[in-house]
């Protein structure tokens, strides 16, 4: 539907790595773009004590570090008169001192890089949170997708970039800061012993730096930017590969996407040659600059020793203060290739920061296009619907107008590309191009065209996308409904029907129905109860689709997690769940998959799901989870388009008895037959609602 075709991405990547030559060759912008995003991570509330104490460490480490510096140049000095002057009582003190400094400068150095270390990691784990967080926020991972201008490759930006891009920082704002302070410290020392070597090396450092930033500067972004850009793409062909590995071997596409893979191969190589040359020139003009100054200190000194009036630890001082300052003045000159590597970096994920807060800031102004509220009676509630493309290019429907009460179904059908989907993205929240108001519960769950399988158990496949907390509040709710004497392991329970016209005629479809207990008193079973539980636990997170992205934090309310603050299901205590676990074994009878726990080995089996089950096995979990979770309104979008209409049959008799208002998308007409209402596309953006029994018999004229 939506997919970029490999040749789409090529163009779109060389496109906008023009773009971001362009951007990454404007030093000044870079530093600016590197400091917003640093800055992120001093200006969070919560996070700012801790940076803040990393960076005190960092410079309390450093003054200290360029003080021993200062003293190893005094004991220097001390040693190399006293050897000249044949003094051996001082060359025996210097010789002490040497000890002394040894003993304190092995375990500073140790601390100092522990710290280092300490700041790179702390930085790099907000940083990754804080991206994972906006990324997973709004459905941004969703809009990015549809809009392949937006950006390419985040998921390498939010591992690899920002890794490089904190170590690569800390390293140079640490060395940066060190070698100011050596200049301070050492400034003063060299220009008592040799001013003119002082003012020599300011003027040769300025037009070294400048030589080597116009030379060498921009085109080393550049190519550093392309280089990484490049290798994101190589990397995304050989992924796509693994994702579609059963297609493109029935295709027999095996030498089409290596031939892919090779030309991106080739393009990063051509590109890494490029850099590894201009790194080569760049090393050439090093060794020149920095080999050119290194008898300068003796030469200039020389005439002042032999005439007496310095000693010979003084030149020896002098050379070392003379090291010690060009290093830090030439830092620029020698670090270019770090530098570029940061600017590209930093580049990389300013875009990508960039593209989430667009994002964001569409989804907080969609009320500028199609309007969404919570429903009032938790039905669905379309008025004057128009819905175009995200980017505006068809127009699918045109003032479509629709009520669906609690205990009434819609099938929606028309042919391939009229908008069927797209309708249900709007109701969704996912597509807000257009006008008109969507009215519908919070409580809604989506069973898209391909069902998603995430990584994990069984368990996990069927409670999707539940949260630890989630999962551990409908345990406790089950568990307390228990004590009341309700009987759970029976299979799969119903929902209580919220409106008139809900139908309940069960066809015995391979599942016990003695979970049902409707008493008539309207009294919920524990299932009903844990539903509600897990409803509640997902209305405070605001839906179940954005469920997940609060996972952590309910995780973390709830008091259960491995206590890092990421959030993350935990099969370990969903297993210790045995009255789940009776629940999900009856959702797999229900949807006609009693033997798939033997096959696969229970409940705590992680397997790749998406490849050992078939596409109908897969739809068939799919409909097991919605069961699980027993939502006000339902959505299935093909969902049971790889079934036999036996097993079809059956699902919708689940979901009839089970759920009190669904919307299902289908090329199969008669499943009108489980559906109060139809919905048909009739061409040029026009939807006609109709009774669903007088479809029926128009098709059968
Ligand atoms: N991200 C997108 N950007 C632009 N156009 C899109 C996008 N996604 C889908 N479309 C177009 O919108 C139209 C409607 O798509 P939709 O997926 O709603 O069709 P559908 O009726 O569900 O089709 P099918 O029955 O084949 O699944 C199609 O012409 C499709 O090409």
């Amino acid at each position: 539907m939506d997919v970029v075709t490999p040749l789409q991405a090529v163009l779109v990547t060389s496109t906008r790595a023009k773009d971001g030559l362009a951007a990454a060759s404007d030093l000044r912008r870079v530093m600016a773009r590197w400091a917003g995003v640093a800055s992120l991570w001093w200006r969070c509330p919560t996070e700012r004590r801790r940076a803040w104490a990393y960076v005190s460490a960092c410079i309390a480490l450093s003054i200290v570090n360029v003080a021993l510096l200062l003293w190893i140049s005094y004991v220097q000095n001390a040693m190399q008169t006293s050897l000249s002057e044949k003094q051996e009582d001082g060359f025996w003190v210097a010789v002490w001192d040497f000890v002394l400094i040894i003993a304190v400068a092995a375990p500073l150095f140790a601390l100092t890089d522990y710290v280092d270390s300490c700041l790179t990691v702390a930085w790099r784990q907000w940083l990754t949170q804080h991206m994972i967080r906006v990324y997973f926020s709004d459905h941004a991972y969703f809009r990015l997708k549809i809009d392949p201008q937006a950006i390419d490759n985040p998921d390498q930006r939010i591992c690899d970039d920002v890794r490089a891009y904190t170590a690569t920082s800390v390293m140079l704002s640490v060395s940066i800061m060190r070698k100011v302070l050596n200049c301070v410290a050492f400034a003063s020392l060299l220009w008592r012993l040799a001013p003119q070597l002082a003012i020599f090396l300011v003027i040769y450092a300025v037009a070294g730096t400048w030589v080597t930033g116009a030379g060498f500067g921009r085109r080393l972004m550049r190519l550093t930017y392309s280089v990484l850009q490049r290798e994101a793409d190589l990397r995304f062909a050989l992924v796509r590969v693994r994702e579609n590995a059963e297609s493109i071997a029935f295709y027999a596409g095996d030498l089409r996407e290596s031939e892919l893979a090779s030309a991106r191969l080739a393009r990063v190589i051509a590109t890494i040659f490029g850099k590894v040359r201009w790194e080569a020139y760049l090393s050439l003009w090093q060794n020149v600059y920095s080999y050119s100054t290194i008898l300068l200190p003796s030469l200039l000194l020389s005439k002042r020793y032999f005439a007496g009036e310095i000693r010979f630890g003084d030149i020896s001082q002098a050379s070392f203060a003379f090291r010690i300052i060009e290093g830090a003045l030439s830092y620029i000159i020698t670090h270019l290739s770090d530098i570029s590597q940061l600017a590209a970096q930093t580049d990389r994920l300013d875009a990508l920061l960039a593209a989430l807060a667009a994002n964001h800031s569409d989804a907080a102004t969609a009320g500028d296009g199609v309007r969404r509220s919570d429903s009032k009676d938790g039905g669905v509630l379309v008025q004057d619907l128009t819905l175009t493309t995200p980017h505006g290019e068809q127009t699918l429907c045109k003032g479509l107008s629709l009520t669906l009460l609690p205990g009434q179904s819609l099938l929606v059908v028309g042919p391939s590309g009229c908008g069927k989907t797209s309708i249900m993205r709007a109701v969704a929240g996912l597509w807000s191009a257009g006008s008109g108001t969507i009215a519908a519960p919070p409580d809604m769950f989506f069973l898209p065209q391909r069902p998603y399988m995430p990584l994990g158990t069984l368990r996990e496949q069927l409670t999707f996308p539940d949260s630890c907390a989630t999962t551990m509040a409908a345990t406790a709710a089950a568990a307390a409904a228990m004590d009341d004497g309700d009987d759970l392991a029976g299979g799969p329970v119903p929902v209580p029907s919220s409106g008139a016209g809900h139908k309940r005629g069960g066809d015995g479809g391979g599942d016990s129905d003695s979970g049902e207990d409707d008493d008539g008193g309207g009294r919920r079973t524990a299932a009903t109860a844990a539903g509600g539980a897990r409803r509640a636990a997902n209305l405070r997170g605001g839906s179940y689709r954005r469920l997940s992205s609060g996972s952590s934090k309910q995780a973390a309310d709830a008091g259960v997690g491995d206590g890092d603050g990421v959030g993350g299901t935990s099969s370990s205590s969903a297993a210790a769940n045995p009255v789940l676990d009776a629940e999900l074994r009856g959702l797999l009878d229900a949807v006609c998959l009693p033997s798939l726990l033997a096959r696969v080995g229970g409940l705590d089996a992680e397997l790749d799901w998406a490849h050992i089950l078939s596409l109908g096995e897969q739809q068939r979990v799919s409909v097991a989870r919605l069961l699980h979770h027993k939502p006000a309104v339902a959505f299935l979008d093909e969902a049971t388009s790889a079934l036999d209409t036996a097993t079809e049959r059956q699902l919708y008799g689940r979901l009839q008895q089970h759920c009190a208002c669904f919307i299902s998308i289908a090329h199969r007409k008669q499943l009108a037959a489980f559906h109060t209402h139809v919905l048909e596309a009739v061409g040029d953006g026009t939807w006609q609602l109709c009774d669903a029994a007088e479809f029926l018999s128009t098709l059968q004229e």
